[in-house]
C-alpha cells in the first residue's frame, strides 16, 4: 500500500511523520527499522503516527517508535512537530492541542513566532518508577562500570534518562559509555543518557545517546530531564537554555511535582509518499 507521510525535525532530531487518522498503515518492527534506514530507506530517529484520541476531551493520540522499531512513551521533539504536522496538514484550526501520549496527556501551545511549547507534566522521580534498581531516591546515584565509578541523576519524563555531568560535552564520551549505560542492568527498561555540561545557572550543552537510536541532535525529554537533574543537584536554576547540537531549547521547571514547559522550534523538511 502506497502512504503519504511528512519528514520532520525539532533542532535536528528527524522524525517520519504519517496521517494515521485517514490512512491504516500496518507497520511492524521490521518495517520500521526499514524505513529508518538512513541508506535503505527514508532514515529518521523516531516515526510518529498521528490517530484519532481513545480518551474523552483530547484531540489526538500520537504514538511514537524509535528507529529500532521499540515503542516509547514519550518524545519532546517530537511532541512539537506533532503540533506543526495536525495544523499544516488543517487537522485542526486550535493552536492549544490535548493530545492523548503513552504517558498520559500532554498540551501544545502554538505560539505567534511559530515556536511550540509542551507542558511536558511533573518529572518521576521515585527509583522504582524511573525505573532504576536503587532503592532510595538520591539527586546522585553511582554504578560499576568497566572498573569506572559512574555519577549521574535520574529522572523519568514518562521515558527514562540517566545525566552524567561532565566537564566539556565536546571530548564527553558519548559514543563508548552511552551504548554501555543504555543496557547497563541498572536500568530494566533500557535509558537515554545525557552528558550535560553546566556554562551557567541558566545554561548548559547537552549530548544525548537515545535509547533504540543512537546520539541524536538533540532530545527534548532529554533537556527536560538533564534541567530536572541539574536543579535537584542544586546546579541550575528554574529556567534553563539548553544548547544541543541541532539548536536551542528552553526549560522551566518550578521544582519537584510541578510541570516541566518546554519550548522550541518544529520544521517541515518534505512530504512524501513510499509503497510499504
Ligand atoms: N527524541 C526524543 C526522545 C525519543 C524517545 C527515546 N529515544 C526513548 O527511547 O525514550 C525527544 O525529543 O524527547
Amino acid at each position: 500500500m502506497r502512504i503519504r507521510f511528512t519528514k520532520m525535525h525539532g533542532l535536528g532530531n528527524d522524525f517520519m511523520v504519517i496521517d494515521a487518522i485517514s490512512q491504516q498503515p500496518q507497520l511492524d518492527g521490521a518495517a520500521i527499522r526499514k524505513l529508518a534506514d538512513r541508506q535503505f530507506g527514508i532514515g529518521f530517529d523516531q516515526l510518529l503516527l498521528v490517530e484519532c484520541p481513545t480518551k474523552p476531551d483530547v484531540d489526538f493520540r500520537y504514538r511514537i517508535y524509535n528507529a529500532d522499531g521499540s515503542e516509547v512513551e514519550n518524545c519532546g521533539n517530537g511532541a512539537r512537530c506533532f503540533a506543526k504536522f495536525v495544523r499544516d496538514r488543517r487537522l485542526t484550526g486550535k493552536s492549544s492541542i490535548a493530545v492523548q501520549t503513552a504517558n498520559g496527556i500532554m498540551t501544545l501551545n502554538v505560539q505567534a513566532d511559530g515556536r511550540i511549547s509542551a507542558d511536558m507534566g511533573a518529572p518521576i522521580l521515585a527509583p522504582q518508577e524511573v525505573p532504576i534498581q536503587q532503592t532510595e531516591q538520591a539527586c546522585v546515584y553511582t554504578l560499576e562500570l568497566d572498573n569506572q565509578t559512574i555519577e549521574f541523576g535520574a529522572a523519568s519524563m514518562g521515558n527514562p534518562h540517566a545525566v552524567l555531568v561532565v566537564d566539556n560535552v565536546e571530548t564527553a564520551p558519548v559514543e563508548s559509555l552511552g551504548p554501555k549505560l543504555e543496557t547497563h542492568p541498572m536500568f530494566p527498561n533500557r535509558v537515554n543518557v545525557g552528558f550535560m555540561q553546566v556554562l551557567a545557572r541558566n545554561e548548559i550543552s547537552l549530548r544525548v545517546f537515545e535509547r533504540g537510536v543512537g546520539e541524536t541532535l538533540a532530545c527534548g525529554t532529554g533537556a527536560c530531564a538533564a534541567a530536572v537533574v541539574g536543579q535537584l543537584q542544586g546546579l541550575l536554576d528554574s529556567q534553563v537554555t539548553v544548547h544541543l547540537p541541532g539548536g536551542d531549547l528552553t526549560i522551566q521547571w518550578p521544582g519537584p511535582g510541578q510541570s516541566l514547559i518546554m519550548t522550541g522550534p518544529a520544521v517541515t523538511v518534505y512530504q512524501g509518499q513510499i509503497r510499504l
